[in-house]
C-alpha cells in the first residue's frame, strides 16, 4: 500500500470520552456556562485530538507550499508569474505578510518549493519541485494522477517529519499566481456551481478579467471532465501542486492526530480535497479566517466549517491561519489558568471576618 493510502486508512475519530471531561472541566470554570464560545470549542477539539485533558501547542509550524500553473498564460491573473519565486524566500526571512505575522506568534515557518517555474534553488526553501508548473487545464490535465499523489505524499512526508520533531500543531499556506483559477475550479466540480458564481478578483482582477477567467475555468472543467466522487482525480484535472501539498499535510496530520489550521481561500480548496478523501480530517481542521474572495462562504458550507476570524483579509500566504494560532493558544492558557467555580466560592469565603 502507498504511504497515501495507508494515511488515508489510519485517520481516527476524536476521543468523544476526553472531550466529555474537557467540556465538565470548562463548566466547572468561573464563569457563564459557555460564555467563551469558540475558545471553549477549540480546547474541546484539542482535547479530542490528543486523547489528553492536557495539551501542549507551543511548538507551532506553518508549511507553505510554492507553485506555478499553466493557465496562467490563459491570462487570469493580474500579476507576473515570476512573483511566486520572488516571493516564497520572504516566507522564511520573516519579510512578507506571513512572514511578519509569524515572527510575532513565535510560528515556525517551512516554505516549499513543489512546482515554482524557475531551475535554480531558492534561499530557505525546501526543493521538493515536482515539475516547474502544471499544465495549462483548458488543455488537458492540470498534472498526471501520479503527479497528483506525489504533491499529496509530499505534504504528508513534511507533516509527519515536523511531527517527529515535537511540532504539536501546524498551519497551511501557500504562494502560486493564479492558484485562486485552481481554487475555484475545485470548488465548482465539488459543489456543481457555475463558474461564474464562484469566481472572484484573486490579487486584484476588474470585472472583465473576472468574467475572463470564469470563461477559462468552464473550459477546464468541460475539457477535463473530472469526477467529484474521485478527489484525486479532481486535484490532478484543475488543481495545483501547492494545494495538492496542502491537503497532504491535512491527511498527515490527522493521520498523527495533530490538529492543522486551515487559511484562506486556496487552502479551502485543499480541505475539500482532503476531506473527499477522508471526511474525518475535518475533525482535525482548525478553521482560522473567512477569506474576502468570492465563494469563500459556499467553500466552507461545502466543508461544514465556520471560521473564527472575519478579517477582509485575501492575501493567503498563510497570514490567516498563523493569526488564528494566537487565538488558540490564548483558548489553551485560559482553560489551564482559569480560576474554578470552586476555587472562587473558597477565596471568598476565606476572605470573609
Ligand atoms: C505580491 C503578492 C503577494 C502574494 N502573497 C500571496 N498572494 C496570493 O495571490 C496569489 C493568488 O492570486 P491570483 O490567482 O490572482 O494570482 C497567490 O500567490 C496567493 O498566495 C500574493 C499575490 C501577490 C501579487
Ligand atoms: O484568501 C486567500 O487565501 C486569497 C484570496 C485572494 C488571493 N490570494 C489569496
Amino acid at each position: 500500500m502507498n504511504l497515501l493510502q495507508k494515511t488515508i486508512n489510519s485517520i481516527s475519530e476524536l476521543d468523544k470520552n476526553y472531550m466529555d471531561k474537557t467540556k465538565k472541566r470548562l463548566d466547572s470554570l468561573f464563569k457563564p456556562t459557555g460564555s467563551l464560545g469558540k475558545l471553549e470549542d477549540i480546547c474541546i477539539q484539542l482535547s479530542g485530538i490528543y486523547k489528553n485533558i492536557n495539551f501542549d501547542i507551543s511548538k507551532k509550524a506553518l508549511i507553505a507550499f510554492a507553485a506555478d500553473h499553466g493557465v496562467y498564460e490563459e491570462g487570469i491573473a493580474p500579476d507576473p508569474q515570476i512573483l511566486t519565486k520572488l516571493q516564497i524566500p520572504n516566507f522564511t526571512k520573516g519579510l512578507n505578510g506571513v512572514g511578519t505575522l509569524a515572527t510575532f506568534a513565535n510560528v515556525k515557518v517551512i516554505a516549499v518549493d513543489v512546482g515554482i517555474n524557475c531551475n535554480e534553488k531558492l534561499e530557505g526553501v525546501l526543493d521538493y519541485k515536482i515539475r516547474k508548473g502544471t499544465s495549462n487545464m483548458t488543455k488537458g490535465p492540470a498534472m498526471t494522477r501520479d503527479e497528483a499523489i506525489k504533491s499529496l505524499e509530499i505534504g504528508i512526508k513534511i507533516s509527519q517529519n515536523l511531527i517527529k520533531d515535537g511540532y504539536n500543531i501546524l498551519g497551511i499556506g501557500e504562494m502560486g499566481i493564479g492558484n485562486t483559477t485552481a481554487t475555484s475550479a475545485i470548488i465548482s466540480v465539488f459543489g456543481n456551481f457555475d463558474p461564474i458564481e464562484v469566481t472572484g478578483m484573486g490579487s486584484g482582477l476588474n470585472s472583465k478579467g473576472i468574467f475572463k477567467k470564469a470563461n477559462v475555468i468552464k473550459k477546464a472543467i468541460k475539457i477535463n471532465n473530472p469526477d467529484k466522487n474521485d478527489a484525486i482525480d479532481v486535484l490532478s484535472k484543475v488543481g495545483g501542486f501547492e494545494i495538492g501539498a496542502m491537503a497532504g499535510v491535512i491527511l498527515g496530520a490527522s493521520a498523527n492526530r495533530v490538529p492543522v489550521v486551515i487559511d484562506g481561500f486556496i487552502s479551502y480548496a485543499s480541505a475539500l480535497i482532503a476531506y473527499n478523501l477522508n471526511k474525518l480530517t475535518k475533525e482535525y481542521m482548525i478553521p482560522s479566517h473567512f477569506s474576502k474572495e468570492i465563494a469563500s462562504d459556499k467553500a466552507l458550507q461545502l466543508l461544514g466549517l465556520e471560521p473564527m476570524l472575519y478579517m477582509n483579509m485575501r492575501l493567503g500566504e498563510g497570514s490567516g491561519a498563523v493569526l488564528a494560532f494566537n487565538i488558540i493558544e490564548s483558548a489553551n492558557f485560559m482553560y489551564k489558568n482559569m480560576i474554578t467555580r470552586e476555587e472562587a466560592v473558597m477565596s471568598i469565603k476565606k476572605s470573609l471576618p
